[in-house]
C-alpha cells in the first residue's frame, strides 16, 4: 500500500468518537485532550504524522471473526465462508486525525492453536491489543483472559491499549445479549479494556470501533511524543490505566496559554 497516498475522505476524524459503554470505556471525556488539539493545531506532533505507523494485534479464539472484522472495516467485505488465518496477515489503514496523517496496521493473527507459536512472535510492539470473543460462545469470551495474558508478554501492559471486542452480534437475540453484554461489561473492567460488541455481517459498529481505536491510539501518540519532547519544558506527567477509569491523567504544573 502507497502511504503517501491520499487519506480517503471516510476515514477523517474531526472529533473523538465515543466510547460504547461508559462503564468500559478507555476514558469518558468527550474531547480529544487538550493538549492534544492544541498540539494538532499549530503542528507540534513530532513523529506522529510523519513516519510513525502504530501496531494493532487482533487476538482471539479461532473462528471468533477476527479476520471477518478487519475485512468489513479496510475492504467493506464479508465471507460466510470459513478459511483459518495461517499465521498472520495485515492490513494498513490511513487517517487523519484533527488534520494530522495518522497509519494503523491492524494485525490478524490465527486463532488456531497449531498456528499460535507463528502468530505470538508477531506481537511485539503493539501500542493496542484487540481481543476478540464470540457474542454467542461463553467459552470464547473466558478465554479472552489467556490471549490478553500472552498479548501482554510480548508488550509493555502500562502502556498499551486494550479493546475487548464482542463479535457476531446479529446471531444474538436482544436477551441473550443482555446476558453475555453483562459478563463482558465485568471483564473488560477487570482487564481494564474498552468494550465493544460488533457485526461484521450487517456492519453494526464496525466503523465506529475502528475509528474510536484510531482515535485513542492517536491521542496516546501525540501524549507520548508530548511527553518525550516537552517534558523537562513542561514538566507534565502521563500516567496510563489510573483507577478511575481515565486514561490519561496529566499533572500539569506549567501549561503552554493555548493549552490551559
Ligand atoms: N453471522 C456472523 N458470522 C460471522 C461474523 N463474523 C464472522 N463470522 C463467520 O465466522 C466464521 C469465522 O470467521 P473468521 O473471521 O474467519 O474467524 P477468525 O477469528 O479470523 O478465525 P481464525 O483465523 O481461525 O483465527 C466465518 O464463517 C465467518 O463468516 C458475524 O459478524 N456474523
Ligand atoms: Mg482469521
Amino acid at each position: 500500500m502507497n502511504l503517501l497516498a491520499p487519506v480517503r475522505r471516510d476515514r477523517v476524524l474531526a472529533e473523538l468518537p465515543q466510547y460504547l459503554r461508559k462503564e468500559a470505556a478507555l476514558h469518558a471525556r468527550r474531547d480529544f485532550h487538550p493538549r492534544v488539539t492544541c498540539a494538532c493545531q499549530e503542528h507540534r506532533t513530532g513523529t506522529v504524522g510523519r513516519f510513525k505507523i502504530s501496531k494493532v494485534i487482533v487476538v482471539g479464539d479461532l473462528s471468533v471473526g477476527k479476520t471477518c472484522l478487519i475485512n468489513r472495516f479496510c475492504k467493506d467485505t464479508f465471507d460466510k465462508n470459513y478459511k483459518a488465518t495461517i499465521g498472520v496477515d495485515f492490513e494498513m489503514e490511513r487517517f487523519e486525525v484533527l488534520g494530522i496523517p495518522f497509519s494503523l496496521q491492524l494485525w490478524d493473527t490465527a486463532g488456531q492453536e497449531r498456528f499460535k507459536c507463528i502468530a505470538s512472535t508477531y506481537y511485539r510492539g503493539a501500542q493496542a491489543i484487540i481481543i476478540v470473543f464470540n457474542l454467542n460462545d461463553v467459552a470464547s469470551l473466558e478465554h479472552t483472559k489467556q490471549w490478553l495474558a500472552d498479548a501482554l508478554k510480548e508488550n509493555d501492559p502500562s502502556s498499551v491499549l486494550l479493546f475487548l471486542v464482542g463479535s457476531k452480534k446479529d446471531l444474538s437475540t436482544p436477551a441473550q445479549y443482555v446476558l453475555m453484554e453483562r459478563d463482558a461489561l465485568k471483564m473488560a473492567q477487570e482487564m481494564k479494556a474498552e468494550y465493544w460488541a460488533v457485526s461484521s455481517l450487517t456492519g453494526e459498529n464496525v466503523r465506529e470501533f475502528f475509528f474510536r481505536v484510531a482515535a485513542l491510539t492517536f491521542e496516546a501518540n501525540v501524549l507520548a511524543e508530548l511527553e518525550r519532547s516537552g517534558a523537562r519544558r513542561i514538566g507534565d506527567v502521563v500516567r496510563i490505566n489510573s483507577d478511575d477509569n481515565n486514561l490519561y491523567l496529566t499533572a500539569s504544573r506549567k501549561k503552554p496559554p493555548c493549552c490551559l
